[in-house]
């Protein structure tokens, strides 16, 4: 068997496994990467960079890349990164619309919230919906579980369990342990996991629980610095002791919505499903009377939240969208232009001979 399969390669007859790599540690323009024995400082070809068209195209955390590796510097070119089975992109701030991959190929990702302070069903429905965009599996955990009473537990279960249809949920507390066995359970050996939630909800506690301090300092990187110092930098993905990847980066703590169509399908099947069962066809679910909405609205089958929610989510992503078609609209134009001003060149240098 490969090392590569301990960082989660599925063996495939068409790569060549001596030349493929996983992407662990992502900082500006240079790249961690491990073929499962061995970490190497990596960088990107000449060719890669004239090709990548945006910055979709550059390597992010969890990426299998095709290299040409130099055991002996332990330096490794990145050639090409192969299709990836998830990816997660956040937004970069500004004018133009603009993206960027946060971590990809992760098969689970958990979504934590804790019970006690501000258990927020919007923000929950928002995280899955980011989960399915990105092509993972989400989980929900509900931490501190210690801090609240059985009622508020069961409550807060039950309030859960409605917006997240189809989507495991666990309760668990990192002080009394209670439910971490569960959550193990979802860990699985060679698979790829993330945490994603707001601040404060135990999403470090849990890291370093899982972790232990031992494993811990293995999963640091001692590099030179540009003065020849040591320094330890973080690694954003680790081997947890099971053998599970856990991909743990700041990027995943500022995500926003990207093109999420179909995952709004995946999110709120109740409402695919009320909206379908409308008897009018282009329906606004607004007013018509004998709107299969207004109708589960006001019987209360729909709550007006979720629904608000929705409405709200929709809204972003269609806005998005414009954004990004605007983007599409310009980059196709700079591209006629330069098709222009070469074909003019052309004619030039003809009419010159
Ligand atoms: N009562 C209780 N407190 C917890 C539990 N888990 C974490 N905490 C506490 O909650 C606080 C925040 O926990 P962190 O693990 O730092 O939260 P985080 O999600 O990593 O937050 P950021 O690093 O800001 O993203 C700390 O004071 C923890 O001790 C739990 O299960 N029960
Ligand atoms: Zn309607």
């Amino acid at each position: 068997m490969s090392k590569l399969e301990n960082l989660g390669w599925v063996p495939s007859d068409q790569v060549d496994e001596d030349v493929i790599a996983r992407v662990i540690t992502v900082q500006k323009n240079s790249y961690r990467i491990s073929d499962g024995t061995m970490d190497y400082f990596g960088h990107l070809s000449g060719k890669f960079i004239n090709e990548a068209e945006s910055s979709l195209d550059y390597p992010a955390v969890g990426d299998w890349v095709e290299v040409h590796k130099s055991v002996d510097e332990q330096k490794a070119v990145i050639k090409r990164i192969l299709p990836r089975k998830s990816q997660f992109v956040r937004q970069v701030a500004g004018l133009r619309s603009d993206a960027q991959v946060v971590a990809t190929n992760i098969d689970t990702v958990f979504i934590v919230n804790s019970i006690n302070q501000d258990l927020n069903l919007r923000r929950i429905e928002r995280y899955i919906l980011l989960a399915y965009e990105s092509g993972a599996s989400p989980v929900i955990l509900l931490t501190k579980k210690d801090s609240c009473s059985p009622d508020e537990a069961a409550d807060a279960l039950s309030q859960v369990g409605e917006v997240a249809l189809g989507v495991p949920i666990i309760m668990l507390s990192n002080v009394t342990q209670e439910g971490i066995d569960e959550f193990h359970h979802y860990l699985e050996p060679k698979k790829t996991a993330a945490l994603l939630g707001s601040s404060g909800v135990g999403k470090s506690t849990l890291v370093n629980t899982l972790l232990g301090k031992e494993v811990q300092v293995t999963n640091d990187i001692r590099e030179d610095d540009s003065k020849g110092r040591h320094t330890t930098t973080h690694r954003e993905m680790f081997v947890l002791p099971n053998g599970a990847m856990l991909i743990d980066t700041p990027g995943m703590r500022e995500l926003q919505l990207w093109d999420g169509e179909s995952a709004m399908e995946a999110t709120f099947q109740d409402i695919e499903v009320l909206e379908e069962a409308c008897r009018f066809n282009d329906c606004q679910h607004d007013s018509e009377p004998g709107c299969r909405i207004q109708e589960a609205l006001e019987q209360g089958e729909l709550s007006r939240d979720r629904y608000q929610s929705f409405l709200k989510l929709k809204r972003e992503i269609a806005f998005e969208k414009r954004k990004q078609d605007k983007k599409l609209q310009l980059e196709e134009k700079n591209k006629w232009k330069k098709a222009k001003k070469s074909r003019q060149e052309k004619y030039n240098f003809e009419k010159q001979r």
